[in-house]
């Protein structure tokens, strides 16, 4: 297997329409062996369409592909054999039993994975018998990541892996894809968790209207910039506020009740916000100085309004 940090995908300048609708817009990107790569985009950004090309399902209108060293549109057996997929939902027969076909599939890999253990792993041992549309929807899941992994790709595709997973089951599949980046294997995932990106992903890209608006690891997008937070009485009467605050500071009430203070956040400016709220008479709730999360970058990134 090549060594860690070598480009598993390759993605350069990618369009796809469907219609008059421009699903990627000359999205470039790479993902590498030995790292998790986390895709984040609104509803609709292109994500699913791009890891589709990447697994051979769909063609690019332009632009290049490569993943693995090789074109998947050219669809050879040999690459889909390094490749694992789990797609947003399904992929397994409605009326395969778990088990077997986990078996299955692991009879068709040079070096699989034990089967049973992976079951095991996932807590699905006991639901091994049941066909795929009787398990739940956190089950058929947990199984659609087994099938994914259990041929030991070298690369896998995971969209959107935790979704309406439970708190045990989302910490299970963390620990699965740690073991694969530790085991030196790509893995591409997207997610709308934004936690889960900042501590799963080596690489974030996020990606809008198909196209790469930012990337880097979680510490290089979210900054160093320190925020100070606290609740109060609604209505503090922030101008005056801000007349005490050095330059270049800003505070805001949102939502009611919520306060939050940016700006070059030193010793001075905490003593500066405490002392004016003890001169007022308020009681800073849960204060706290903070840095950005990834969910902040992103929204500032891509807007709050809904998309279609
Ligand atoms: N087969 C298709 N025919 C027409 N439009 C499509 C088709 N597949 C996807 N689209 C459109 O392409 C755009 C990108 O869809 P895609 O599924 O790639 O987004 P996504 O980022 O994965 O979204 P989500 O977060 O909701 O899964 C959307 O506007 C979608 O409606």
């Amino acid at each position: 297997m090549a060594p860690p940090g070598d480009p598993a995908v390759e993605l350069d300048a990618l369009v796809k329409r469907y219609g008059a609708a421009t699903a990627l817009d000359g999205l470039t990107l790479r993902a590498a062996r030995g790292e998790v790569t986390a895709l984040l985009g609104p509803n609709g950004a292109g994500k699913t369409t791009a890891i589709e090309i990447c697994e051979g399902y769909r063609r690019a209108d332009a632009g290049t592909v490569r993943v693995l060293g090789a074109d998947p549109a050219a669809g050879g057996r040999d690459l889909k054999a390094r490749v694992g997929v789990m797609p947003q939902s399904g992929g397994v027969p409605g009326t395969a039993r778990a088990g077997e076909f986990l078996r299955l599939v692991a009879s068709f890999h040079r070096a699989p994975l034990d089967p049973a253990a992976l079951l095991a792993r996932l807590g699905l041992t006991e639901h091994a018998r049941t066909p795929f549309r009787r398990l739940s929807g956190g089950q058929q899941q947990r199984l659609s990541l087994a099938v994914a992994v259990v041929g030991r790709p070298e690369l896998v595709f995971l969209d959107e892996p935790t979704t309406g997973l439970d708190p045990q089951a989302r910490h299970a599949t963390w620990e699965l894809v740690e073991g694969l980046r530790a085991a030196g294997v790509a893995v591409v995932l997207t997610t709308h968790h934004m936690e889960e990106a900042e501590r799963l992903a080596d690489r974030v890209v996020i990606v809008d209207h198909g196209r790469v608006v930012a990337e880097g690891s979680p510490a290089e997008l979210t900054g160093a910039e320190r925020q100070l937070r606290f609740r109060a009485r609604p209505g503090l009467g922030l101008e005056e506020l801000l007349t005490a605050l050095p330059a270049g500071s800003a505070a805001k009430e949102s939502p009611a009740g919520h306060y939050l203070v940016e700006g070059d956040v030193r010793p001075e400016l905490l003593a500066t916000v405490t002392a004016w709220c003890a001169s007022h008479g308020v009681l800073a709730e849960d204060l706290r100085i903070e840095r950005r999360t990834l969910e902040d970058v992103f929204l500032e990134l891509t807007g709050r309004e809904l998309r279609g």
